[in-house]
């Protein structure tokens, strides 16, 4: 059998599978990932409308909080029969990182849906698929009658792939962020190519830096004393000899997640003018990424020994700098992580938590104080995001609804704590 290539102007809501056998939950998932909400220009009017029809589909409230010209956070709300408990929050970007079109089987914004049932798409991982499950499993949860003693928040978020800063940094900051009153936080996590599930308690600190390393410049054929260079090199080395002993340190030993490690990247460098002019400023930049159990004064100081050694005013300043290492507790204590890790028991999943690697928004709701769970419902699932030909077979996806319609009543129904009404 061909595999189904709806075009991207095929509408949703069955109109993807011709044999019509297909699930209306997969032809929603594959209706969204058709919307270009792809950066470096997303098409969030395209997102708006559909979120909107979804929540008049789900008969839910909907906001919409403008936090940047043009960036709207758009809230769905299922009031709780409690109203005055904490509410839990449902996060989802709805933004998705550009693709290398040339380097994929199919049309990335086509959705297409191979005869192994693997749904091709930007986002298909990251995190569009979470988006739909959510809503599927609300919609479901709600066909059925349920009331549920906790509110339940949606998000819809723009911006997470650039940084957030005009997305969720604004949001825990705006009026409208308080107001919800939020105890508990899920958004997204990764894939887990094996049975389990990958469940994230906290992430790693994004730190972007560029090294500025100023030389004296003169004739490409001499030998120029105290070049840029030759200061550069030595950055270089320093940043990249410490790589290697964390690549090394990962998986030896002790069993190190990459989130366990601080991971360096060498991901751009500029500098000169001529091959024949010795240049009088080379840059370099490193991502970085710093787990929370590391003392990040000590790493900065380890920075500036690094830059001091390699020469004479070599200066460095960050693009990216993040400082809180909160975590969410795994406890059972925890009741939010005890309604959690009990429903996906039930369920028989079995968990492994860990540290995200790269840097999410759930990090702006454990910065001011709310414990946030990282987690995409995806096992025997290959880790795609952001990678060519990201897909998610339509059987993991759908078992991602049965896994929410658990999980959020489990949630909704946390006893009320201690200061709760
Ligand atoms: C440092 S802000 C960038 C956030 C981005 N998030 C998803 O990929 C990341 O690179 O981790
Ligand atoms: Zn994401
Ligand atoms: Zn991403």
């Amino acid at each position: 059998m061909l595999p189904d290539k709806d075009g991207p102007s095929q509408g949703g809501g069955g109109t993807a599978d011709p044999g019509g056998s297909e699930d209306p939950a997969v032809s929603l998932f594959r209706e969204y990932l058709r919307l270009r909400t792809v950066h470096p220009e997303p098409d969030y009017g395209a997102a708006l409308r559909f979120l909107d029809r979804m929540a008049l589909e789900l008969k839910l409230p909907a906001k919409k909080v403008e936090v940047c010209p043009g960036r709207v956070v758009l809230i769905m709300t299922w009031l709780g029969s409690k109203p005055s408990l904490k509410s839990i929050v449902l996060n989802s970007h709805v933004d998705v990182v550009p693709v290398y079109q040339e380097h994929w089987k199919y049309d990335a914004f086509a959705a297409v849906k191979d005869d192994e049932g693997n749904i091709y798409g930007r986002g298909a991982q990251d995190m569009k698929c979470v988006t739909i499950q959510y809503i599927e499993a609300v919609r479901r949860l709600r066909a059925r009658g349920t009331t549920l003693p906790r509110t339940v928040h949606f998000l819809f978020v723009p911006d997470e792939e650039v940084g957030g800063h005009a997305g969720m940094e604004m949001f825990v900051k705006h009026p409208e962020f308080t107001k919800l009153n939020i105890g508990f936080a899920l958004d997204e996590g990764l894939a887990n190519p094996g049975e389990s599930y990958t469940v994230f308690y906290g992430e790693r600190n994004p730190w972007w830096i560029t090294v500025k390393c100023p030389g004296d410049p003169g004739h490409g054929s001499r030998f120029v004393e105290n070049t840029a260079a030759e200061k550069l090199r030595r950055v270089i080395n320093a940043f990249l000899d410490f790589r290697e002993s964390e690549r090394k340190r990962l998986n030896t030993g002790e069993c190190f997640t990459l989130g366990d490690v601080t991971t360096v990247n060498m991901t751009k460098v500029n500098g000169g003018v001529a091959y024949n002019v010795v240049p009088a400023h080379m840059d370099v930049s490193f991502d970085m990424r710093i787990p929370p159990t590391v003392d990040l004064q000590d790493f900065e100081e380890r920075i500036k020994r690094w830059c001091r050694e390699a020469g004479e005013d070599v200066t460095y300043q960050f693009a990216q700098k993040h400082m809180d290492q909160e975590v969410t507790s795994t406890a059972d204590s925890n009741p939010w992580w005890s309604a959690f890790s009990t429903a996906c028991r039930t369920m028989n999943m079995n968990l492994k938590t860990e540290i995200f690697p790269a840097a999410t928004d759930s990090r702006f709701f454990r910065a001011v104080g709310l414990p946030a769970i990282g987690f995409s419902p995806m096992n025997n699932t290959p880790i795609l995001l952001h990678d060519h030909n990201e897909f998610l077979n339509e059987r993991v996806f759908l078992r991602g609804i049965d896994v929410y319609e658990c999980l959020v009543p489990a949630l909704a129904s946390v006893a009320p704590g201690p200061g709760e009404a």
